[in-house]
This record gives structure tokens, C-alpha cells and sequence, in this order.
């Protein structure tokens, strides 16, 4: 402030206090609040948002300069000093400009300045500012970050009132300074071990300071799109569950509700007041009990547990499946909430009569958009966590169930206190959030952007100490832990919002240029003016030396008229001009303006008409691929028809066939059978032609013995033409055996065509068969079905192919019974044909001696015998059979 004046002045003029101030601190004013500042406070600076927050609560401020208590208390405290209130007071500012003044030096002063300047509120009894303190109470303590460099989790104490026997039993045994925000315990060495949080909240402390002081700020902060989270900790009966959602149900009222039925009212309540936005609340709730997620909106029965999976586009997790409730007020999201936390798992314990056995996860998420979409829209979502307590084992439960879910307790707050220590010296290492499913869930409010607030719940008893110890040595390194609070926009309000700070920046360019031509146009103008002056004043001085030269002859006055006149006139021409030029220039930045905005409207157009024509086409793509899956359907529906035909065809065939074969069969049995029967004549004629030659064998060695077999030259033709006759009989013989080969060659082929035409007809039933598999999902593999043990019958058309495979194989065909057996009847024949081969040569003996016995009975013509008859019998015989 340029006329600043001396304190001594404003002393005088602006306060009537200034008497009893000077005196008292004038001398001893703080060195800090005598600085300007820049060296005071250890805290980060207050952002903009807030002070804006204050300075609409500054008539509050106002009214309590008037009455004049809050200068006084701010100079004793030493946050302001003389020098301060010398500016604030300025005789030239009203009061409200010196609220102002007061508004800004307060933040250059710190936290400790607002905390002063609160209780320096409280002191005056005159009027209602419980707004203003509550105001102040957030930007000192909940949820603004104002108190650090950086956001961290905001970390406040509450210590639960000793209970009525514990109160006879024991004394407390913490101490808790809520000016210092210290809580104190002491130590083994009686020593004294201190603590300092955001808040400390003693045993009177009622649910409605809680809920106000640290959540309602958290809660507001969701509607405007952030995400939030209050977190319960402490061991088991420190009134967690209290703080949370309140007393047993016959205690719960309107001033012991706890934080989650205050939190939904609020939501709604101020929901309601954003009049331009469209809001939709979704609320759920789940319990991690021994380490498995459940819904505890689902009835227990029907309650699954649920996966926790990983987004891998952000690394969190979430419970899959878990139901989200759209609720549109208040009354339906309370009873949402109660419903589930009566199913929540709890039981009675040593320590507690109502002790939570699981971890509590209560989300409600509000969709924020804008009616007339001038603003982005955005999400937030409130993460309220009731923890179970942690527990020493065996203390607590003592039998073996109520051990398993302690120990699955303890376990899990172990790992999230490994967690926060890692967090707290910033070592983060993700793969320990994996390690359990509280972990996993809370990673979103520990890691990222969230306004995270834990308040650790302590019993102030002498047993327990340590586990209080803990508590506080977890909420010590909780304070530590960074968060990266952020408006959650949606992606499309993102876009937007860029389009619009591109138009805001063009417009910017567009001023800072219009303000150069506006320079350049001005400098030209005072240019012209400087000319225009240097002409009248030339004009002025031709003028005076004119009137001193020739007084008598020049009206001066008149003169001086006439040259202001045409300098007036002049300069009235240039404002013209310059008016024109100006409103020229106007019209040239409406008109890029609206080409701008044309512009931007025309490109949301596009985008808009490309996408409903995107949309359009992918209607249209899908109609075909419906139309080009349905026409499949019936080609496949089709195929299937003809492939039924073609087995019913071929089944038939192979009827027929096999019919043909039987007849086939049935002639090669017969046939077989008169080569059997010729067989056996050949036989009995072989037996009865050994009988004769023996008995004609022994006539000749009879007769031989009475000649000289050498001297007798007839007997040696004879024996020649007996030899050409054996010939000839061996070649007719031979022929005869060639005619049976190709006869069975012959059957054999037909056989084996017969073979040939069935194992074909089977390929083709296989084939249509494995078509008809293709097209046929539910068809039963008969291998499959074989390999089983069992021969099932897939469909009726294919009853060859389902009854296997390896007796259809034609060796086997050939043979077996089933194929009718012509491989037995050839081997039969075979056989036969076989056993007459050494017939022949004793037939051929058998001419031979029985030309030789005709020859002997020619020369002794007492000995005759029918031997040509006999030959031409048995050669018959053999051309017969
Ligand atoms: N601030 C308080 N004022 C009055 N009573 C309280 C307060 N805090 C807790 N209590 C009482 O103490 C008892 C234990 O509280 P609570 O059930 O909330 O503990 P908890 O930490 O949730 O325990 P657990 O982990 O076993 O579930 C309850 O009877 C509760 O009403």
C-alpha cells in the first residue's frame, strides 16, 4: 500500500485499542510475524482456492474487526505484528478492505496464524461464525493439504472413552495436547514418548467434530469430482466401528450416527444444491473375511466370493463383479449400508461384545455431469473403511476358528503396515500389495489420486499400551505417505475442456494483439497530437508574434479562435479516424472470433456426423455378417440333408452288393462242392487203377521172368510210343491243371472284386460319414466309443463305420465269416488241387504199364486186357471233374 502511514497515525485514527496493544506488545512482537514473510512458515503456501474459500466468509471477518477483539488476540498470540495491523487498519481502507489486508497476510503467516485467528473467533461471543470456524478447521486440519508442501494422507487421532469397568479398574494412560495436536504415552524407562498428528481428537470428542472436522471436507471434495477415502485403524474394541457407522442399533441416533450415515446425507443434501449438474450416486459394499472378497449386498446364501482383478490400464485392482446400487437419495443408501452391515461377519469376544471379524469396504461413486454441458464432467468416489482390529492371539478368541480369522486378521494389517512403511520413505513396491487382498483393494487410495484420510482409533487403558504403541507408530508413518489428489474427468469433458482452453487462449492472442495495435495506434495518435500541438503552438506563437508585430492591423483574439478552431477541428478529424480504425479493428476480431467458434462448432459437428456415420456402418456390416451367418446356417442345414441321402443311398447299395455277394458265394459253395465230389472219384478211381496195376505188376514179373527182354525190338517201339503217349497224357494233364488254376484265379478275383466293391462302398459310407461328423457337433466318435468299451451307434445311417475298423480290413474280409469265407474256399480248392498233383504221375504210370500190359498181351495174346477203354474212362473222369 502506496500511502501507508505511521502506526503512531493509525493507532490514533483506526483503533482505540492501540493503547493497551502498544504497550503490551509493541516491543515483544514475534521475529516472524515482524518479517514480511518470506522466512515464516515452515508449511506450504496456501493455495488460492483457499483464500478465495475465506474471502467469501470475509463480512464474518468484518463484523469481528468491529467488534475488536481479533487484532488483539492475533498481536498476543504474535502471528501479527504492529506493522500488520498499522496495514489492515489503514484509515483509508473500509472494513471490508481491511479483511481483505488481514486475509492476505494471514496465509505468509502459516497454519499457526489460522489456528490464532480461529480461537481469536471463538473468543468473541457475539455472533454466529461457526461457518467461519469450521472453514478455518479445514484449511488447518482436514483434507486441504494447506498444512504441508505436499498432500499426504492426514492422519488423526481418536482415543475412545474408558468404558465403565475399565474406568474402575484403571486410569488412562495417554495424554492428549489437542492445541499441540500431541498425544503422549509414556514409555518403559518412564519416559515420555510424543506423537504429533493432523488432529487429535480427546475421549468427549462427539461424532459430529469427527465427521465435520476431517470428513466433510473429504465428502465435499467427491462432489467436485475427486476421489476420497477415510480409513479406520486400530486394535480390536477401540471404536472403529463406532467412528465409522456408530453405535449397536438401539443406540443409533442422530448425534451417534458415525461417519458413513453423515457422509450419505451429505452427499445427497449438497447434491441437491448443484442445481446445474446431473448427479448419480452408485453405492456398494463388500467384506474381506479370511482373506475372500464378499458382496454384502447379496444375501448371505447366494453370496459368492468374489476375484480381485488388475486393471492393466492403471495397475489397481478391483473386485470383480461386486454389485454398484444406483441410488438416487439418501434414506435408500442408508438402508443399503445397514442391510449389509448387519450380515457383516462379527462375534462376541473377550475384548469386545460386538467385534467386527472381517475388513469393510463401503464405496459409494458420483457420476457429476453437466446439464448444459458448458463444464467437464467428472467422477468421484468415497472410499469408507472399517478395518478389523488387530488382535494379540489367544487373548482375544479362543477357539480355533475364532484363532483362523485372527490370525487372517493380523495378517492382512501387517501387510498393509508393510505397505505404508514402504510408502513412507517412498519405496514403493507394488508386488507387496499382491500380497493380500486388503492391499490390493486399497492400492487406488495409498498410491494415487485420492484424498486419504486415516483416523487410528486407540483405547486409552493401561493393558493396552502396546497395541496402542503400534497404532500410533503405524500413524506415524501413515502421515509420511504422499497422495496425488486430482480431478477425475471424463475422458470426452477432457477433450472438451482442451477445445475450450484453445478458444481461451486464442482469445488471449487476440486481445494481447489487439492491445499492441491499440498501442501502436495510440502512439501514432499522440504523434499526430504532438504535431497537431507543435502546429498550434506554432500557430499560437505566428499568432502572438503577429499580434506583437502589427497590433493595429490583426484582431488577436480572433485570430487565436481561428487557430483553435482548426486545431480543434484537426483533432476531432483524427478521433474520427481513429474511431474507425478502431471499429474496423473490432469488427476484424469478431469476425476471427466467430470463425473461430464456427470453426470449433463445425469440427464437434464432424466428429458428431463421423461418428453416427461409424455407427451406421457398423450397423450396417453387422446386418450382413447376420445375414452372411444365417444363409451358412441353412447351406450347412442343407448339406447335412443331402449327406443323410447319400448314406441312405449308399446304404442300400451295399445291400445289394452284399445280397449279389451272398448269391456269389453260394455258387462257388456248389462249385466247390462238385470239385469235392469229382475229388473223391478220383480217388476211389486212383485206389481201384493201384489195385489192378499191383496185381497186373506182378503178371508181368511173372512173364518178364520167362524172357529175354533184350532181344525183343517190338517191346522197345512199344515202349517209345508208351513214352510219347505218357507225354501227351502229362500235357493234357497239365492243360487240365492250368483250366482248375484260372478257374480258381478266376473265383478268386471275383472274390476279391466282390472285396474290392464292399470296401469301397464302406470308404464312401466313411467319408460320408466323416462329412456328416463335420457338419454334425453332436456326432459320437465310434473309435472313441470303441476304445471305451462300448459300441455306440452315433446316428443310424452309418452302422458299418461304428462297428469298427480292424475286422473291416480285407485280408480279415476275405477270411472271415462275415465276408463269407472265400479265402477258405479257395484255400479248399488249393488244397485239393494239391493232393491230386501226385496223382497224376501214378496215372501216367499207370498208362505206361498199361501200355506195356496191352504190349505184352498183343505178343501174348492169352493175357488181354481192356487197357484203351480204361484210358478213355479216366481221362474222361479227369475232363468231367
Ligand atoms: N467414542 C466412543 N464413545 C462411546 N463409546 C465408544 C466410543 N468408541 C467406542 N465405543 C464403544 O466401545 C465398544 C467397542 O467399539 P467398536 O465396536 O467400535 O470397536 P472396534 O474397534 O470396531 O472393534 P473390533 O475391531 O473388534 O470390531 C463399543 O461398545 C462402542 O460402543
Amino acid at each position: 500500500m502506496d500511502n501507508r502511514t505511521s502506526s503512531e497515525e493509525v493507532s490514533v485514527k483506526a483503533d482505540p485499542r492501540t493503547e493497551s496493544r502498544s504497550s503490551l506488545y509493541e516491543d515483544d512482537a514475534p521475529q516472524s510475524a515482524r518479517s514480511d514473510g518470506a522466512d515464516t512458515p515452515d508449511v506450504g503456501e496456501m493455495d488460492n482456492e483457499h483464500v478465495d474459500r475465506l474471502r467469501l466468509t470475509r463480512d464474518h471477518i468484518v463484523m469481528r474487526l468491529q467488534a475488536g477483539h481479533v487484532l488483539d488476540h492475533l498481536l498476543h498470540e504474535r502471528v501479527i505484528s504492529d506493522r500488520d495491523v498499522d496495514e489492515i487498519m489503514d484509515p483509508e481502507n473500509d472494513a471490508k478492505q481491511s479483511a481483505s489486508v488481514l486475509l492476505e497476510i494471514l496465509p505468509r503467516r502459516g497454519a499457526r496464524a489460522f489456528k490464532a485467528f480461529r480461537d481469536s473467533l471463538l473468543l468473541c461471543e457475539a455472533a454466529d461464525y461457526s461457518d467461519l470456524v469450521t472453514e478455518l478447521d479445514r484449511v488447518v486440519v482436514g483434507g486441504t493439504g494447506m498444512l504441508q508442501k505436499d498432500d499426504r494422507i492426514q492422519v488423526v487421532i481418536r482415543v475412545r472413552p474408558l468404558r465403565g469397568e475399565e474406568k474402575e479398574q484403571e486410569q488412562g494412560c495417554l495424554t492428549v495436547d489437542t492445541r499441540l495436536m500431541q498425544v503422549s504415552i509414556p514409555t518403559k524407562n518412564d519416559g515420555v514418548q510424543q506423537f504429533i498428528f493432523n488432529k487429535v481428537f480427546p475421549e468427549e470428542t462427539t461424532q459430529a467434530e469427527i465427521f465435520n472436522t476431517m470428513a466433510s471436507p473429504i465428502v465435499d471434495a467427491v462432489l467436485e469430482g475427486y476421489n476420497g477415502c477415510i480409513l479406520c485403524y486400530g486394535k480390536t474394541g477401540s471404536g472403529k466401528t463406532y467412528t465409522m457407522a456408530g453405535p449397536s442399533d438401539r443406540d443409533l441416533n442422530e448425534k451417534t450416527e458415525g461417519i458413513i450415515y453423515r457422509a450419505l446425507k451429505q452427499l445427497f443434501l449438497k447434491s441437491q444444491k448443484k442445481q446445474d449438474w446431473n448427479i448419480a450416486f452408485f453405492v456398494s459394499v463388500l467384506e474381506i473375511y479370511n482373506e475372500k472378497v464378499f458382496d454384502l449386498t447379496v444375501p448371505r446364501k447366494e453370496r459368492p466370493s468374489l476375484d480381485i482383478r488388475e486393471d492393466p490400464s492403471n495397475s489397481l485392482f478391483f473386485a470383480n463383479n461386486l454389485e454398484k446400487h444406483n441410488i438416487t437419495n439418501a434414506m435408500d443408501a442408508i438402508r443399503v449400508f445397514f442391510e449389509a452391515s448387519a450380515s457383516r461377519r462379527s462375534r462376541a469376544t473377550e475384548v469386545n461384545e460386538r467385534s467386527s471379524r472381517s475388513h469393510m469396504v463401503f464405496q459409494v461413486v458420483v457420476s457429476i455431469l453437466h446439464k448444459e454441458g458448458t463444464e467437464s464432467g467428472r467422477t468421484g468416489e468415497l472410499y469408507l473403511v472399517d478395518l478389523a482390529g488387530s488382535e494379540t492371539a489367544g487373548e482375544v478368541n479362543k477357539d480355533a476358528e475364532g484363532l483362523r480369522e485372527g490370525a487372517n486378521i493380523n495378517m492382512s494389517l501387517l501387510h498393509l503396515k508393510e505397505v505404508i512403511r514402504d510408502l513412507s520413505v517412498k519405496n514403493r513396491q507394488d508386488f507387496k500389495f499382491r500380497r493380500s487382498s486388503l492391499t490390493m483393494l486399497l492400492k487406488r487410495v495409498l498410491t494415487g489420486n485420492s484424498k486419504t484420510a486415516f483416523i487410528v482409533n486407540v483405547d486409552p487403558s493401561k493393558k493396552s499400551l502396546r497395541d496402542t504403541r503400534r497404532s500410533l507408530d503405524f500413524a506415524s508413518d501413515a502421515k509420511k505417505v504422499k497422495v496425488k489428489p486430482k480431478i477425475n474427468y471424463s475422458p470426452l469433458e477432457s477433450l472438451l475442456i482442451k477445445y475450450l482452453k484453445d478458444i481461451g487462449d486464442l482469445k488471449r492472442q487476440i486481445k494481447t494483439m489487439k492491445k499492441s495495435r491499440k498501442k501502436s495506434a495510440d502512439g501514432k495518435r499522440l504523434r499526430s497530437a504532438k504535431k497537431t500541438s507543435d502546429v498550434g503552438t506554432e500557430a499560437e506563437v505566428d499568432t502572438a508574434s503577429l499580434a506583437s508585430e502589427s497590433k493595429e492591423s490583426f484582431d488577436v483574439d480572433k485570430v487565436r479562435e481561428l487557430v483553435n478552431f482548426s486545431v480543434t477541428n484537426t483533432a476531432q478529424d483524427f478521433r474520427a479516424k481513429l474511431d474507425g480504425l478502431l471499429e474496423e479493428e473490432r469488427r476484424e476480431i469478431k469476425d476471427e472470433i466467430s470463425a473461430q467458434l464456427k470453426g470449433f462448432q463445425q469440427t464437434v459437428q464432424e466428429k458428431s456426423e463421423q461418428e453416427a456415420q461409424q455407427a451406421k456402418e457398423t450397423v450396417v456390416a453387422t446386418d450382413k455378417l447376420l445375414e452372411e451367418v444365417h444363409s451358412k446356417q441353412q447351406q450347412v442345414l442343407e448339406e447335412q440333408q443331402q449327406t443323410r441321402q447319400l448314406l441312405s443311398d449308399i446304404k442300400e447299395r451295399t445291400a445289394e452288393e452284399q445280397h449279389s455277394r451272398d448269391d456269389t458265394s453260394g455258387q462257388l459253395n456248389d462249385h466247390v462242392q462238385q470239385m469235392n465230389m469229382a475229388m473223391e472219384d478220383l480217388r476211389t478211381l486212383n485206389r481201384e487203377l493201384k489195385h489192378e496195376m499191383e496185381s497186373h505188376l506182378e503178371n508181368i514179373r511173372q512173364d518178364m521172368k520167362n524172357r529175354d527182354d533184350t532181344t525183343d525190338k517190338s517191346y522197345q517201339d512199344e515202349l517209345k510210343k508208351l513214352q510219347t503217349n505218357y507225354t501227351d497224357l502229362k500235357i493234357e494233364i497239365n492243360f487240365l491243371a492250368q483250366a482248375f488254376k484260372e478257374q480258381a484265379k478266376a473265383a478268386e478275383e471275383s472274390r476279391a472284386q466282390a472285396e474290392a466293391e464292399r470296401t469301397a462302398a464302406e470308404g464312401d459310407i466313411e467319408t460320408s460319414q466323416l462329412n456328416h461328423e463335420s457338419k454334425t457337433p453332436q456326432h459320437i466318435d465310434p473309435l472313441s466309443s470303441l476304445e471305451a468299451g462300448t459300441e455306440t451307434s452315433c446316428c443310424e445311417c452309418c452302422e458299418v463305420c461304428c462297428t469298427g475298423t480292424w475286422y473291416r480290413r480285407p485280408g480279415y474280409a476275405w477270411f472271415s465269416v462275415r465276408g463269407k469265407g472265400a479265402g477258405w474256399v479257395t484255400l479248399l480248392v488249393m488244397f485239393h488241387l494239391l493232393l491230386c498233383l501226385p496223382i497224376f504221375p501214378i496215372i501216367l504210370f499207370y498208362f505206361y504199364t498199361r501200355r506195356y500190359y496191352q504190349e505184352t498181351s498183343r505178343l501174348h495174346p492169352t493175357e488181354e486186357l481192356p487197357v484203351k477203354e480204361e484210358g478213355e474212362t479216366m481221362s474222361r473222369a479227369i475232363q468231367d471233374s
